[in-house]
């Protein structure tokens, strides 16, 4: 069968699928023209495997039709997407949009522009641009409204709230606008020293940490979580805490795979450079058996005391959760612990820095204790049979040809990209299964298991102390 016969069946074929669901289930496909709201798109939870080779298939279809060329310079005019999107949150303009628009009629460019100084005829640019790539309909001539994409940058706050306090506009909200705000301010600004960076005769095989292309682009020596705390960057450092939450929602959460009620009640889980804490949060509320200490840098553990007091107050109160500050790089003061938790974390750091953090913790281990890293796990691009390994848990299959045996952009794409993050912001990386297994050797500890599970970006690593070092 000719390519094009192949990729049309499988879109087809996906389609059809998700729409007899949807009837089955008596909802419709959610309409990319309507805001984002959580009950109308429930349903695409219930079908993202069968979505996912439609997606797949449409992006290869693309890259195939279209003239190759112009197929590549469509990516490398990606900045201005990213930098569209940054500032289209600076100026506030999904809020805006909610308040002044509730009835998504369209709202003139000029309207928008009064409440968020941009000029409007920019604006209008701006939002032309992103409704091209579906984010924003252009109703009339320069009237915008919002669609479900667009209004997902929408941190749900008032404008005016918004404009009292503007670095807490993301504090205590879900985060996946926070993740964007983040990607498109300091990532961005990062990345575009990237190519400066990698062929630099004086960077080419630096490891450092405060070595990575943010420190180039941002004219720094320190490191990224050091530069957060300079001053100036306050807004910057309270974003990057909720971009953390908006991690956990687009990427999903840890409520499949490793079985916490095996552990006992009591049992200690500390959350190693847990930020404000977002992801114990999840773990407490679904856990209450367990107790919990989140660890991290000083000024960390404040801003967790401001979110906890906020959102759970009498989680602190009882003492099922604490913050601890705690410097990673020490032995850990926890000496009882049934979990290691590191949850975006190990990816922070190049080998050399990552095998110290795991050995300071099997410093703190006892014989029970289980290392959890959640981390984005990287699959090659080529065939399953080509990168299979023995550890339980991983065993990649391969999407139906002619796609991309991995799937894609429609797979689990998160850990390539976030990959590219990690090098820009912290010269670090993300790892392939043989790299964590040897990792976890380096740090004294044996990677037992791996909950790979279906819907979540980011699968949980389990290790026990390795044996001889007893
Ligand atoms: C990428 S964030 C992950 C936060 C959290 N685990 C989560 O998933 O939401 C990395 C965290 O490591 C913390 N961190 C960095 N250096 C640290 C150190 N030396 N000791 C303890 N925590 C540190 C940062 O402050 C930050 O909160």
């Amino acid at each position: 069968m000719c390519t094009l016969d192949a990729l049309l069946g499988i879109i087809s074929n996906s389609v059809k699928t998700i729409q007899a669901k949807c009837k089955a289930r008596g909802v419709p496909f959610p309409s990319i023209d309507e805001p984002f709201d959580p009950e109308s798109d429930a349903i695409r939870a219930e079908v993202i495997a069968d979505a996912a080779p439609a997606i797949a298939a449409a992006q290869q279809l693309i890259a195939t039709l279209d003239n190759p060329g112009v197929y590549a310079l469509r990516q490398t005019f990606g900045m201005h997407i990213s930098s569209a999107i940054g500032a289209m949150l600076a100026g506030n303009i999904a809020e805006i949009m909610r308040e002044s628009d509730p009835n998504g009629q369209g709202m003139k460019v000029e309207d928008i522009a009064k409440q968020d100084g941009i000029d409007p005829v920019r604006l209008g640019r701006l939002m032309r641009l992103l409704t091209n790539y579906h984010i924003f309909t252009e109703v009339n001539p320069g009237a915008f409204k919002h669609n479900r994409i667009s209004s997902t940058f929408d941190t749900g706050k008032s404008v005016d709230e918004i404009k009292k306090s503007p670095a807490d506009k993301y504090l205590n909200t879900a985060g996946p606008a926070a993740l964007f705000g983040h990607t498109t301010d300091e990532c961005f600004k990062a990345a575009a020293y990237l190519s400066d960076y990698l062929t630099d005769k004086g960077t080419v095989t630096n490891q450092k940490p405060n070595g990575a292309v943010l420190q180039r682009a941002m004219s720094t020596h320190d490191t990224l979580f050091e530069w957060y705390e300079q001053a100036g960057n306050e807004a910057r450092r309270k974003r990057f805490n909720v971009a953390m939450r908006g991690v956990s929602e687009l990427a999903g959460p840890m409520t499949t795979g490793f079985d916490w009620k095996t552990l006992s009640k009591g049992g200690v889980v500390v959350d190693v450079g847990g930020g404000i804490g977002a992801t114990t949060m999840r773990l407490a509320d679904n856990h209450p058996h367990l107790c919990y200490i989140v660890q991290d840098r000083p000024s960390m553990v404040d801003e967790g005391e401001k979110f906890w007091k906020a959102e759970r107050p009498e989680a602190l109160r009882s003492g099922l959760v604490q913050l601890q500050a705690h410097d990673m790089f020490q032995v850990n003061p926890v000496r009882n612990a049934a979990v290691f938790l590191l949850r975006c974390v190990i990816h922070d750091w190049s080998d050399h820095y990552a095998t110290t953090i795991l050995q300071m913790l099997r410093a703190s281990a006892t014989p029970d204790t289980r290392l959890m890293i959640v981390d984005p796990l990287i699959r090659y691009a080529c065939p399953a049979e080509l990168q299979n390994t023995d550890v339980p848990g991983v065993e990649w299959h391969d999407a139906p040809a002619p796609l991309l045996p991995n799937m894609g952009i429609a797979g689990n794409f998160m850990p390539y990209h976030v990959d590219f993050h990690m090098l820009t912001m912290t010269n670090s990386q993300e790892r392939t299964c043989q790299e964590f297994k040897k990792l976890f050797e380096k740090g004294g500890w044996k990677l037992e298991r791996v909950y790979v599970n279906p819907g979540v970006q980011f699968p949980q690593l389990i290790g026990c102390p390795a044996q001889e070092t007893y």
